[in-house]
């Protein structure tokens, strides 16, 4: 049974005029060692209560990248949606969807009926824009219009972007913040749409272009979210960006290792308005880090999860949680598009090694059965550039485990990831959610005043391949955990208790 929306009716949610208001038990538990040297796991709860505002503002996201694959393919899709444009390919004829978003295209369980079990859209827990009303700007160091560079990206289907021509021909990107330093060389033939002046200049020249978007486009919101190219890291330094008043320092002296994603993030904390980042990079230094948290404004990334890490982050935690040993990881995969060409870098591939390569830590560290500290899988991940495959990367996997005596199991997976078409989905989850727990507010009943949430936005980490966590905070990778605490702490919004697949009624 399926509920196009739903209302919770409980005497620990209030739907009110402007916001929703719940309380919710949450139930946890506390593990401690006795005096005589074992272990005791103690249930414990904790009441909170949470406010959320209905008032869905009219969104403006504003893409660093915007030229770039990920950032026309999600830009010709929202228009596509919003029109409702079908277009033919020799198969059939297709009509736009928003299929891959969790939030557009996802259901969670409510309950059942007579038996039967009954589901919702996931946006129907509480209320989120509607990414047809989104309004998209942003910057790009190519000053290729939105029409032509979704040519150039390959991506859609010709009888599409025929038909999408017009929406974008008149999307221009404002010039970016370029340092060739931090990119594949191969990059600096597309750059001639780029900012001058100090690093400071540059920085305040980005406020000015947020602030001059809201206006003309008279959104209520912005929120910023980086798909321009992976960059190398940055020297993490000591009296350079180790702190916010380092940073800022760095800034003014117009530092050469401050990079060109930290700057846009720096712009975008001190001007309050979200940052997310999507691609690998450590744009979060422990200077932005302090800046974002003390502006309390939010930050999130790292990475798009979108195919072959996404994969990982479900079969390893199968493997694992039914008492299987990976022991071996091998992943390749071969792409032809302008972001396999950047990563042809070593510099910068080396920035997508980290992020690929974390994604098993937290489960291999959850089973001493199988793992003894410190041991994990020999795990490689091969990234070439095959130009003639283009935006169609084939990722090709081998996962080889030690089972019951002896034994030996090794899967081969050959996945071929529509780059562009698995991330444009995740970059408009990133933006909703991000809007979203803005309007979140919430205090445990000890606690006197209502709180967001800790601006490093660990609700995002479903989207992300490196969650980007508070300081002393666990990382989960493992997808179905993220996704269950993200629908968890929604229907906490609403008073509704995490889904338990328990299902005890029927047992
Ligand atoms: N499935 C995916 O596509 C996926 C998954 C995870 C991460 N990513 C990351 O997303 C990013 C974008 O991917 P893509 O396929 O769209 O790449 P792309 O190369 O097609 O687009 C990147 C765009 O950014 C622009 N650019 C580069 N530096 C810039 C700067 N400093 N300021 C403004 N614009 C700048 C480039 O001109 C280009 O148009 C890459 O870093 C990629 O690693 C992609
Ligand atoms: O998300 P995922 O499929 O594991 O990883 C992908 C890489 O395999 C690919 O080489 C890169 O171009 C994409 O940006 C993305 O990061």
């Amino acid at each position: 049974m399926f509920l196009e929306g739903f209302k919770v009716e409980s005497p620990h949610v209030r739907y009110g005029a402007g916001e929703i208001e719940s309380e919710y038990r949450y139930d946890t538990t506390e593990v401690a060692p006795t005096p005589e040297g074992s272990w005791v796991v103690r249930p414990k709860s904790v009441t909170y209560n949470f406010k959320t505002s209905t008032a869905v503002p009219k969104l403006g996201v504003m893409l660093v990248g915007w030229g770039g694959n990920n950032g026309t393919t999600l830009t010709a899709g929202v228009i596509a949606n919003k029109l409702g444009i079908s277009w033919s390919t020799k198969e059939k004829v297709h009509k736009a969807n928003y299929f891959g978003s969790l939030t557009q295209a996802s259901t969670v369980r409510v309950g059942s009926y007579n038996g039967e079990e009954v589901y919702a859209p996931f946006r129907s827990l509480v209320p989120m824009v509607n990414p047809n009303d989104i309004v998209f700007g942003g910057w790009d160091i190519s000053s290729m219009n939105l029409a032509d560079a979704m040519g150039r990206a390959k991506v859609l289907d010709f009888d599409l972007q025929k038909q999408l021509r017009s929406h974008m021909e008149s999307m221009v990107p404002l010039p970016g913040i370029f340092n060739p330093d931090f990119i594949a060389a191969n990059q600096g033939s597309r750059a001639n749409n780029i900012l001058k002046g100090t690093k400071k200049e540059q920085v305040d020249h980005i406020i000015k272009d947020i602030r001059e978007f809201k206006e003309k486009n008279k959104v209520d919101k912005v929120v910023v979210l980086w798909t321009a190219n992976t960059e190398r890291y940055s020297d993490v330094v000591v009296g350079l960006n180790d702190t916010m008043d380092n940073l800022l320092a760095s800034l003014n002296k117009n530092e050469a290792e401050i990079s060109p994603s930290t700057m846009y993030a720096i712009a975008c904390v001190t001007e309050g308005v979200p940052f997310v980042n999507g691609s690998p990079q450590n744009t979060f230094v422990p200077g932005l880090i302090e800046l974002a948290i003390k502006k309390n404004s939010l930050i999130g990334g790292d990475d798009f999860k979108s195919g072959q890490t996404k994969m990982k982050s479900v079969l390893v935690d199968f493997l694992v949680g039914a008492g299987i040993k990976p022991t071996s990881i091998a992943s390749y995969n071969h792409l032809g598009n302008n972001d396999g060409m950047n990563l042809s870098a070593p510099q910068v591939f080396r920035s997508k090694e980290i992020s690929k390569s974390g994604v098993v830590d937290d489960m291999v560290a959850s089973n001493n059965i199988l793992y003894n500290p410190g041991e994990h899988p020999d795990h490689v991940i091969v990234i070439k550039y095959v130009p003639y495959v283009g935006d169609s990367k084939r990722a090709m996997d081998e996962y080889t485990s030690e089972i019951f005596m002896g034994g030996k199991n090794t899967i081969v997976l050959h996945n071929t990831c529509e780059d562009s078409l698995l991330a444009a989905p995740i970059i408009l989850d990133l933006v909703l959610l991000a809007e979203l727990s803005t309007r979140i507010q919430l205090k445990a009943q000890s606690q006197e005043k209502f709180h967001s949430f800790h601006p490093v936005a660990t609700i995002l980490s479903y989207l992300s391949k490196a969650p980007l966590v508070p300081p002393g905070t666990p990382v989960v990778n493992a997808l179905a955990k993220q996704r269950a605490m993200l629908e968890n702490i929604l229907r906490a919004c609403v008073g509704l208790a995490p889904e338990n697949n328990m299902i005890l009624e029927h047992k």
